[in-house]
């Protein structure tokens, strides 16, 4: 009995582990995985936070790496049963390259499930993104859609680019014999804009609120809905999906889910007071106070100035085009296809993932940078 309870331990490995999702799914791995045996943190910059957790029954390996060095990718994934791949560069801004953030997200992922391959993982569990669909350049609303709902992709950004690509790579993965012979099982995860402890963007918008005397200001239509989901429930749907892919292979393999839970269709600025308005911001305006034009024409001047000053000066504002289109096109999702396929239901309600989201927000907002 005791030998069989040792034998059905499992190896974890969970790269970008130490980022804003990666840390709520190492945590969720340690509270509710119980065949959980050893963790794997993987990420390029290490959190000072998973010393604390070193101390628990289950063993936790942190691996300083960068999942774009092949070598390091395959050392760390040998053993493991399981992969939680979360690394990537999520970078809308262009502080990085359309280089970098290719070789990051598209090579990296190349490079787990090369590793995976040679090493004799089975398991494999990708986040991807919302943005793998859209919203597309051509501003088309994806209306309370599902993973079937015919939408026309269309991407010009590196980062959705490089997360379709290597969304693609993870799902035409699915099936590849690995080394021993058995086939390599795979899903993708969509979150879409995610939220909750550890969320820079919110802490940005609080605490220019606070710059601002408490105001912020109304840019977007609160008539644009954006889908948002609680960062627990995301990180408890990738521990779901990696415990059920063996034992529901047939069904998840080569599939992909959109991450959801019972957050409200809002506009993403009304979402954020939802959070920014108990710690005692105000949003100023029913309608946005900019004609739309004009936030058109500062977005292309913030590009324009982002390349002029490019060899002098990283300026990297919130506001481009790119964000601009995205902030301004309706894209939620309804579905239910992760309860259907895995037995998925948020952990999380609404009341507890704003509840804890505000505490939160009132915390890092008022700490020191
Ligand atoms: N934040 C969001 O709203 C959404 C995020 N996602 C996806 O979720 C995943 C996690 O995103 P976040 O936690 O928001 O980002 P994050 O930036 O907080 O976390 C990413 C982690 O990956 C690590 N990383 C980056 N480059 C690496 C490299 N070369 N080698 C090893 N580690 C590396 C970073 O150090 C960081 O800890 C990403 O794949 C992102 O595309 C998907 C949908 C929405
Ligand atoms: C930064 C945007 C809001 C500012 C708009 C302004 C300047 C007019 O006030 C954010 C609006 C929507 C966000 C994106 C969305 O949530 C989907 C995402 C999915 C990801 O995989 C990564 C992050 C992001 C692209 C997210 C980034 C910030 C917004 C563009």
């Amino acid at each position: 009995m005791a030998d069989s309870a040792q034998a059905q331990k499992l190896v974890y490995l969970v790269t970008g582990g130490c980022g804003f999702l990666g840390e709520h799914v190492v945590r969720m791995l340690l509270q509710r995985e119980p065949r959980l045996g050893e963790l794997r943190v993987f990420d390029r910059h290490l959190g000072p936070w998973l010393e604390e957790l070193k101390t628990g029954p289950v063993r936790v390996t942190a691996i300083q790496g960068d999942v774009t060095e092949a070598h390091e990718v395959a050392a760390a994934v040998a053993g493991a049963h399981v992969v939680i791949h979360t690394a990537g560069l999520v970078d809308v801004f262009g502080r990085a390259s359309p280089e970098t953030i290719h070789e990051v997200n598209v090579q990296g992922t190349r490079n787990v499930i090369e590793a995976c391959v040679q090493t004799g993982t089975r398991f494999l569990v990708y986040t991807s993104s919302m943005e793998v669909v859209g919203p597309n350049t051509k501003g088309h609303p994806f209306y309370r859609g599902n993973e079937d709902t015919l939408y026309e992709a269309v991407h010009r950004h590196p980062y959705p680019c490089s997360k379709a690509l290597a969304e693609r790579l993870v799902l035409e993965a699915n099936g590849r014999e690995v080394h021993g012979g058995l086939p390599l099982v795979t899903c993708a995860l969509r979150p879409t804009g995610i939220y909750g402890e550890g969320h820079q963007i919110m802490r940005d918008f609080y605490r220019q609120g606070l710059r601002l005397g408490g105001w912020l200001f109304r840019a977007i239509p609160a008539s644009v809905e954006h889908g948002r989901v609680y960062v627990g429930n995301v990180a408890w749907m990738h521990v779901l999906a990696a415990r059920e892919l063996e034992r529901r292979a047939a069904l998840m393999g080569g599939q992909v889910y959109f991450c959801y839970d019972g957050s409200p269709y809002k506009s993403y600025e009304d979402f954020n007071m939802e959070f920014l308005g108990p710690c005692g911001l105000q949003l100023v305006g029913a309608r946005p106070l900019l004609p739309y034009w004009l936030l058109v024409f500062l977005a292309a001047l913030n590009a324009l100035l982002q390349w002029l000053l490019r060899p002098l000066v990283l300026y990297a504002p919130l506001l481009n085009p790119y964000t601009l289109a995205v902030a301004n096109t309706t894209f939620t999702v309804s579905t239910n296809k992760a309860q259907r396929h895995f037995g998925y239901e948020p952990l999380f309600s609404w009341e507890d993932s704003r509840t804890r989201t505000i505490l939160w927000v009132q915390a890092a907002g008022s700490s020191a940078q």
